[in-house]
């Protein structure tokens, strides 16, 4: 008896040990499994709901056009979701890359419709409207269509449209935090930002449409077979003219932690959509100048702090007629914006001191 006392004893310990032992181990399974269950649920929550699929029959339906789909996604957003392509050219057989866009009609619909209050009714008369518009720009400063598929349901609704475009080499944001990350000089901005007031130019008074979503993501880079890296190897072009009016003024859509997609799409484009592209344009013009202006601020910082910093830039710019140009542009009251003529035909775009 007096031998067991101790045994028990110290099997009494050891059995302490290993079940605080156990419960610490199923206490940590647990936290990590319930944080990787909350992560994935709020990541999957994300794409699901915005990511736009290519199914088999549409892709068979490209192929009869030429296009075939050749890889993952390049990304997308709340317009839609862009796939990688290609087609094969008919005269040289060389395989060109294409950028497919698709998107979710009736998906994006019922989005709209919950948040916005918005009857099917007026969401398909503005959209039905618009493709008829999307089909018809042309523009050297906006990126061709090369195909549109409208697939439709049984009620011969758009259930999906998908817009092919040749690919470009890289966008706007991508050159900027890769290549130029302190800004551009004045003359190349001049350039490229000339470039991208035609294309909106074109679609303000030409098409009498906004473009609604301008921003650097959206800018593309052509290259074409150049391999300098000058001011003029790049061609520049306005990615989504008109996808954006597919839906009414009033959707409200935004949700963008990026600094420069807020302070683009701060106000909501209800009344005044043609002044909110100008807003958009004075960012895109600060971008084109300044570089990455989100290496000056964390994503999750206040709006307010990050809207100082952008005027402050604007503060310290040197040249007289270029700061009033971005004050004009950015201005709080959008009837006090220039329209996309007057931006044009300013004396800093017009390079007169
Ligand atoms: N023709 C193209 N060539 C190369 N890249 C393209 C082309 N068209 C679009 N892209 C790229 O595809 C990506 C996704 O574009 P998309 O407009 O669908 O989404 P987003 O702009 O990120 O989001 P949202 O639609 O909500 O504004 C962007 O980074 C854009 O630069």
């Amino acid at each position: 008896m007096a031998s067991i006392l101790p045994l028990l004893k110290r099997f009494g310990i050891s059995f302490v040990y290993v079940t605080a032992f156990g419960l610490i181990i199923n206490a940590f399974l647990w936290m990590v499994f319930m944080i990787t269950s909350m992560l994935y649920y709020k990541t999957s929550k994300q794409t699901i709901s915005l990511q736009v699929f290519i199914n088999k029959s549409e892709q068979k339906e490209l192929k009869k056009n030429g296009i075939h789909l050749s890889g993952d996604s390049i990304g997308g957003g709340y317009y839609g979701t862009v796939y990688k392509g290609y087609r094969k050219s008919e005269t040289t057989s060389k395989l060109q890359a294409m950028a497919i866009k698709v998107i979710d009609v009736q998906k994006y619909h019922k989005i709209l419709m919950q948040i916005n209050e918005i009857d099917y009714k007026s969401l398909s008369d503005v959209f039905n409207k618009s493709v008829v518009t999307l089909e018809k720009i042309q523009n050297n400063k906006i990126p061709k269509i090369e195909k549109l598929l409208k697939i439709s349901a049984k009620d011969n609704e758009i259930k999906k449209l998908i817009i092919v475009s040749v690919m470009a080499d890289m966008n706007l944001n991508d050159f900027i935090s890769q290549q130029k990350p302190d800004g551009l000089d004045e003359d190349w901005t001049r350039l490229w930002f000339t470039d991208i007031c035609e294309a909106v130019h074109c679609l303000h008074n030409v098409y009498k449409i906004a473009h609604k979503n301008i921003k650097p993501e959206n800018i593309l880079l052509y290259t074409g077979d150049q391999t300098t890296n000058t001011k003029t190897s790049y061609v520049v072009r306005l990615a989504d003219s008109g996808i954006a009016s597919l839906f009414p003024n009033s959707a409200k859509v935004y949700s963008k932690t990026d600094p420069i997609c807020v302070m683009s799409s701060l106000e909501s484009f209800s009344t005044k959509p043609m002044a909110k592209d100008i807003y958009s344009l004075g960012i895109i013009l600060l971008v084109l100048l300044r570089g990455d202006l989100s290496k000056f601020v964390l994503n999750n910082k206040p709006l307010a702090i990050f809207a100082n910093i952008f005027y402050k830039f604007i503060e310290d710019i040197e040249s007289q007629s270029l700061k009033e140009l971005l004050e004009s542009m950015t201005s709080s009251a959008p009837n006090a914006r220039p329209n996309i003529h007057t931006v044009l035909k300013h004396k800093w775009l017009q390079n007169i001191s």
